[in-house]
């Protein structure tokens, strides 16, 4: 298989740092010129948005290129001008590598090119959908090299974006997951990819086809988990405050207070959602650290379910703080809001007529001024994990320092967020007429589990445990805690996470 000379040279030198549109293709007025006919000529079939961007891309790094459409004399005004658009038999006859840019169900119309495009390369960039996925038990790359058997295809940039092409590699995704079952056109492709300013992946033989394609199919994969458990929490306790405090009055007082369903309703569910979810960051932490004090040993294999938890604690961390920052924003509305005015004006004639001149209840000013205050903290600091977890950011702390953020300064938040939740529930939690129907003030319900970890973590502090903890994470083993795995173990606890 021959090789593309001057792509390869220009990768070979490594220099990603060129402009991505050298000065030579580029005209006075900017549009592209001609491309010098020595460059490495690659074909392209299909004139779609694929097409359209990764000619631009293949023309921008130096490469001639040549389109193949149905209809050339519709599409070549589509494409830039150093492209050359014409029939799909004229557009592969030269090239030694063609990019197959059309969808699976039309592969099989391009079979009358077989004879033209024997001893080629073929690129399959092709994205299934999900139910072609699932339907098809082949992938597109291999359905495509069992129409052309007499071609090297090589399954490539599927999982770039058109847009991403177009922009320029800078601008998001960069690796190019690339599989094929010919070393030499893996190469080649892979070089192309380079030259191009992607990184390419190699990702094995055509069989890995199947999971490159699956790859874009995904949606946010470890974010799916903790949405939804943010989203429960969010439903059950607006539910549990729309009984207490909508509900409730409406039943028992013939009161409508069906006003507070848009504002002061979320507004008590999003903290509540914000404090649990903060606290569920640093309970499985707690939880780990019990299990390797009883087990005496770090070396025994956590749980799944506490090995997966322990991995989404980020993400779970993040929807905490997106949460507080809209917790935040609705607290700041709670004094604009129209019923709110009316409050203090209902409240400042019940006055007139009793005769009182001057409302102040010292208790209630400090409660306030100190809950407010605990609250803001603890937002700031949350704010400064939320800024440290930017990979950017991450990349410039070591890990003590990290460590520090997130570990330390992390529970330093959760601290004040109970704080903040207890000079604001003050004394309600023990005040009968603060039960409505029975159900406790919703912030009794958030404060279970704050309590035991910060419970947890003082006792993980006593010194006898603190020293046997210390021991046991240098490798220290208690007498008796497994320390070689029989082959029979060792099939038991391969059960590994994938996550
Ligand atoms: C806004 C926000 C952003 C966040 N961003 C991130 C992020 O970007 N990345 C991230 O990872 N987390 C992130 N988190 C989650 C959380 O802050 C971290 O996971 C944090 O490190 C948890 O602290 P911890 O003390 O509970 O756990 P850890 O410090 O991980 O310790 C937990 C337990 O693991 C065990 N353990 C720890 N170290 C060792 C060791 N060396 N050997 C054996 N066992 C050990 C111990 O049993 C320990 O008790 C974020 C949270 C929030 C709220
Ligand atoms: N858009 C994107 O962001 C990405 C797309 N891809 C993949 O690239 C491929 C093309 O996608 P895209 O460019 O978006 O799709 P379009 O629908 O925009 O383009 C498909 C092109 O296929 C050509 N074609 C050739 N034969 C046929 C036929 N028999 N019937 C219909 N069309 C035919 C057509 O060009 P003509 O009429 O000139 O022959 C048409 O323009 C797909 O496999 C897709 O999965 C992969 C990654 C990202
Ligand atoms: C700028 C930051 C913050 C401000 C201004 C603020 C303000 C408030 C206000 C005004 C209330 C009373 C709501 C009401 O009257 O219904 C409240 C309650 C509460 N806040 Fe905050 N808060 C902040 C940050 C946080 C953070 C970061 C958390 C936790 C992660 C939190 C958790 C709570 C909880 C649990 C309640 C009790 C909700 C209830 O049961 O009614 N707050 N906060
Ligand atoms: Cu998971
Ligand atoms: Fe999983």
């Amino acid at each position: 298989m021959s090789q593309l000379p001057v792509a390869s040279a220009t990768a070979m030198s490594g220099d990603m740092d060129k402009p991505l549109i050298s000065r030579r293709l580029v005209d006075s007025d900017g549009s592209l010129a001609e491309v010098p006919s020595k460059a490495p000529k690659v074909g392209i079939l299909g004139s779609g948005d694929f097409a359209r961007s990764l000619a631009t891309r293949l023309v921008n790094s130096g490469f001639s290129v040549v389109v193949g459409s149905r209809n050339p004399k519709r599409t070549a005004g589509l494409f830039p001008s150093a492209a050359h658009v014409t029939f799909q038999e004229e557009a592969v006859s030269s090239p030694q590598v063609v990019f197959v840019a059309v969808f699976r169900e039309h592969y099989s119309s391009l079979c009358s090119l077989g004879d033209q495009l024997a001893g080629k390369i073929l690129v399959d960039v092709s994205n299934p959908t999900e139910k072609e996925h699932l339907q098809n038990h082949q992938s597109n790359a291999e359905y495509l090299a069992s129409l052309f058997p007499a071609c090297t295809v090589v399954k490539a940039f599927n999982v770039i974006s058109a847009w991403a092409l177009q922009a320029g590699p800078r601008d998001g995704n960069r690796q190019v997951l690339i599989c094929s079952d010919q070393l030499e056109a893996k190469h080649t492709i892979s070089e192309m990819a380079r030259t191009m300013g992607f990184t390419p992946l190699d990702m094995g033989s055509l069989a890995s086809a199947r999971e490159i394609e699956a790859i874009p199919l995904r949606l946010f994969p470890s974010w799916k988990v903790p949405i939804l458990l943010a989203l429960g929490l969010f439903v059950c306790f607006y539910a549990y405050n729309f009984i207490r405090d909508v509900l409730q009055p409406y039943m028992r007082k013939h009161e409508n207070k069906f006003y507070k369903v848009p504002l002061s309703v979320v507004n008590t569910t999003l903290p509540c959602v914000a404090y649990v979810l903060l606290s569920l960051v640093y309970l499985p932490g707690v939880l780990a650290a019990a299990l390797q004090l009883r087990r005496g040993t770090k070396y025994q294999r956590f749980p799944d379910w506490l090995d997966h938890w322990l991995q989404h604690r980020k993400q779970i961390g993040l929807l905490s703080f997106f949460f507080g920052v809209l917790h935040a924003l609705y607290s700041f509305c709670l004094p604009l809001r129209r019923s709110h005015r009316y409050d203090l004006v209902n409240l400042a004639v019940k006055q007139v007529l009793a005769n009182k001149s001057r409302l102040w209840v010292e208790e209630e000013v400090w409660r306030m001024e100190i809950y407010l205050s605990m609250g803001v903290l603890a937002l700031g600091v949350l704010s400064l994990l939320a800024v440290t977890s930017l990979p950017s950011i991450a990349n410039s702390l070591n890990w003590k320092e990290f460590s520090f953020v997130q570990s330390t300064l992390g529970f330093v938040a959760l601290m004040l967020s109970t704080l903040h939740t207890l000079t604001y529930g003050w004394t309600r939690a023990f005040e009968e007429n603060h039960y409505k129907f029975y159900l406790p003030p919703t912030f009794t319900l958030t404060l279970l589990l704050p309590c035991v970890i910060i419970l947890a973590k003082g006792l993980f502090l006593l010194p006898c445990l603190s020293r046997r903890l210390t021991k046991i994470r240098r490798g220290w083993e208690k007498d008796g805690a497994v320390k070689f795995m029989l082959p029979a173990d060792h099939m038991q606890g391969e059960k590994t996470s994938h996550v």
